[in-house]
């Protein structure tokens, strides 16, 4: 069907099935195969998805998808966006590629943070006035190429130019005031040289995702999307161009894409049902492609055939051609369901990335066909979205009454120097006292005796003896280090998520429902199908264990509702804020059991409250009631004495600051090493004024911090901080670093901290 895009996905997961390409990736590190070891297990894996896509039934197949680390880094490398220290190295292509995704012993990487308010990571582009454009890598023609010899014409899949700016950052060399977007001309030159490339090459149509534009955007940066698209509109030697546009609304930028002369747009109608309102009243649509977003790409939740195809029906006549597709890349799922031990019943309910292949091949049969071509599946679909609606395991009146029953108080604590008075008391802490985040390092036995649990080949007994010795050894160590308020150190946890989730009611786990979160870094995020609750205790045992060794106090560490909603697959039968409140209640019934036990301090990780603030800010403040409140109600059950702490990172603050003081936490750990302490200034301008332990040094890079720079940094903390309220932690959890390394980071740390004691008045 030449010019017609029909039915496809926006994208798809890379990782492997059998996260084959983690694996190969890893050992290419560690220099255990050569580059063409590496390069034949990613043209088997694009080339079974190629098959895969285009065996399913789908009209158009998405090209260009695989990557070796991030597409936003493959675009930084096509366009020639390497920055000089990078070049510098003398390395081959790939290995320059690799440098810039996870650094080399004498340069660090590019700074990597989330993509959009997903769990994926992107690695930052630099860009700057002298940064020299030009086509410098071709893998997305190639790719194409390969996926023609097979017979299949890809559609190329390409970071938008906008998208790629917009997420870009200003590199060292730039002057005051520079923004990456001042760069769009010499860009779009490049996209128009790679277009023409494309087209040279067979390729009919070419997608470009510009999710940038679901965020709120200023009246300038939508001027540079219409002269953008006017210009790439109008080349004479390009391919059928399709900008996908996903995560959320529009705006603005649906208008002036319909406007301009680009042949199809792609909307997410998942995120943003209320756009199928405005579609038919643009009437630009009538000469172009509307792909139109009716299968959510990530969640997990099959589709309701039905609603998809009434949505469809109020489209039809708005657009040239009505094509059916996926909200958003497949990345943000795991690849089938098929294989998956879940409960049968819940099992019914889901579809992972094959199965939501098939919805997207169902919807455009019907669409062209008719619904009776398609009537058994249909069928199929509507049973399972009924069962899912009336299962008894999804509503659990005694979860719903606890919820219904809340009151504003539930969610109170006493004022904070009644607490803090009745804290110290109880602790008697010295002043800047000492901690870390929860984690100590992940050792090789540890994890391989959790595997061995999983597999049935070592018991239960053999598992928790071989785990408190592991706690043992941990608190040996921090009591020899000097430490003032201990960690057990979360052996017994692969993932802060998954590990809750499976004590939790409510929630399933999947045994290979890998996603890629950066690189070759994966998670298995739970599936939270049901009301939940709580029948047991979670960590009560550990900690208990943990403090019966030291008579130093030991910190409780529990994840917090937004963390465990934003690290999940959530049911999306009920809004987000109803869903965490139910997470709050399971985990304050936790947080009461760590003291009703003898646990003194209790921390609640959330270092996901950024990650899920809405992209446009007319969301935001209700999304942030809802998520402090449950915070709130999660901690709030326990007596003025017992010090419940909190802990940040892996974000910008300054969106979420206000929220951050309304978690009302005793104590608040957060990054802050990298940005030298910056996050102290912004809380106490608003207002911020409980213990606050900013991270003293960057636990990402396995460098050993000097006790000197420690003690710059309790210099500069200070300086915003008085000493009573001040706590010395590192940055983040040390699970991935090693035990040498973190025993003299650590050391380095108490001595920093000695010397500032010393100059305490
Ligand atoms: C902190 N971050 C997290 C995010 N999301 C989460 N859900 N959890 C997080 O911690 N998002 C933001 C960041 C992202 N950062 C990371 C950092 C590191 C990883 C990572 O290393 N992932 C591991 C898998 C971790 C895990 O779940 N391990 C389990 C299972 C281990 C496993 O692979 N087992 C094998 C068998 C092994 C054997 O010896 O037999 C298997 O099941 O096949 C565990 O340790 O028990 C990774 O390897 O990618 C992710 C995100
Ligand atoms: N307690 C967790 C927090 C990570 S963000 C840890 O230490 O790993
Ligand atoms: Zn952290």
């Amino acid at each position: 069907m030449t010019g017609t895009i029909g039915s496809t996905v926006l994208g798809y997961p890379r990782i492997g099935p059998n996260r084959e390409l983690k694996r190969a990736l890893e050992k290419y590190w560690s220099a255990e195969t050569d580059e063409a070891d590496l390069r034949d297990v990613a043209r088997k894996l694009r080339v079974d998805s190629w098959h895969a896509l285009h065996n399913a039934g789908l009209d158009s197949v998405p090209g260009n998808t695989f990557s070796y680390y991030d597409q936003v880094l493959d675009t930084a490398v096509t366009v020639g966006a390497v920055p000089h220290r990078y070049r510098e190295l003398g390395l081959n292509p790939l290995d320059t590629y690799f440098a810039m995704a996870r650094g080399v012993e004498s340069t660090p990487p590019l700074e990597m943070t989330k993509w959009f308010d997903t769990n994926y990571h992107y690695l930052v582009p630099e860009i700057g006035p002298d940064t020299a454009f030009s086509l410098s890598d071709r893998t997305a023609v190639e790719q194409f190429r390969e996926s023609a010899e097979l017979g299949i014409t890809t559609r190329p899949v390409l970071v938008g130019p906008l998208t790629f700016l917009l997420l870009s950052k200003p590199d060292d060399d730039a002057p005051d005031g520079f923004r990456p977007l001042d760069r769009i001309d010499d860009l779009v030159d490049v996209y128009a040289a790679l277009l023409a490339e494309l087209r040279r090459a067979g390729a009919e149509w070419v997608q470009l995702d510009e999710p940038a534009f679901a965020a709120d955007r200023t009246q300038a940066e939508l001027d540079a999307l219409r002269e953008t698209y006017r210009q790439l509109g109008g080349l004479s030697e390009r391919p059928k161009l399709l900008v996908a546009g996903y995560f959320g609304d529009l705006g603005d930028a649906l208008k002036i894409l319909i406007s301009s002369p680009v042949d199809g747009v792609a909307v997410d109608l998942v995120t943003d049902p209320a756009t199928v309102g405005a579609l038919p009243t643009l009437t630009g649509l009538l000469d172009k492609t509307l792909v139109a977003g009716l299968v959510d790409g990530r969640n997990i939740w099959r589709t309701d055939l039905d609603k998809a195809l009434a949505t469809a029906a109020k489209l039809l006549g708005s657009a040239g051609e009505l094509a059916v597709g996926t909200s958003c890349s497949l990345l943000h799922v795991p690849y089938d369901v098929e294989p998956e031990d879940i409960d049968p019943q819940v099992k019914s309910w889901l579809a992972f990335a094959t199965q939501k292949v098939r919805e997207v091949v169902t919807l455009g049969r019907a669409l062209r066909e008719g619904r009776d071509a398609v009537a058994t599946d249909l069928a199929v679909a509507r049973a399972a979205i009924t069962d899912r609606a009336t299962a008894d395991r999804v509503r659990d009146s005694d979860v719903r009454s606890r919820v219904a029953a809340l009151r504003p108080e539930n969610s109170r604590r006493a004022e904070y120097p009644v607490r803090r008075d009745a804290q110290a008391a109880a602790l008697a802490l010295p002043p800047l006292p000492t901690t870390t985040i929860g984690s100590f390092p992940q050792t090789t036995d540890v994890r391989k005796a959790r595997a061995q649990l999983r597999r049935g080949s070592i018991d239960e007994a053999t598992y928790r003896r071989r785990m408190r010795e592991e706690i043992e050894r941990v608190i040996r160590l921090q009591e020899d280090l000097g430490l003032d308020v201990l960690v057990h150190g979360e052996p017994e946890r692969g993932d802060m998520v998954q590990y809750f989730s499976e004590y939790l009611e409510g929630f399933a786990s999947t045994h290979h429902g890998w996603v890629q979160s950066y690189g070759s870094r994966c998670v298995r995020p739970p599936i939270l199908f049901g009301d939940v609750s709580r029948p047991e205790p979670m960590t009560v045992d550990w900690t208990t264990y943990a403090q019966g060794l030291t008579s130093k106090p030991v910190k409780g560490m529990l994840t917090g509702p937004v963390t465990i909603l934003a690290w999940s697959f959530v049911r999306d039968d009920q809004p987000l804020g109803d869903t965490a409140q139910q997470v709050a209640l399971a985990i304050r019934d936790e947080v009461r059991d760590l003291e009703a036990a003898g646990i003194r301090v209790v921390q609640v990780d959330e270092p996901a409250l950024r990650e899920l603030l809405p992209l446009r800010a007319a969301r935001q403040q209700e999304y942030l009631d809802w998520a402090v409140e449950s915070f709130r109600l999660a901690t709030s059950g326990v007596t003025d004495g017992t010090q419940i702490h909190t802990h940040l990172c892996y974000s910008e603050f300054g969106d979420v600051i206000d929220a951050i003081v309304a978690l009302d936490a005793d104590v608040t750990s957060i990054e802050a090493a990298r940005s030298r302490m910056e996050v102290l200034r912004d809380l106490s301008d608003v207002g911020y004024a409980k213990g606050i332990g900013p991270g003293v040094y960057d636990i990402h890079s396995p460098r050993v911090p000097e006790s000197s720079e420690i003690t710059e940094l309790l210099r500069a903390a200070l300086e915003a901080v008085p000493a009573e309220r001040l706590w010395v932690n590192p940055d983040c959890g040390l699970k991935t670093r090693g035990y040498t390394e973190v025993g003299h980071a650590l050391r380095n740390m108490l001595a920093a901290t000695t010397r500032a004691r010393a100059t305490l008045s």
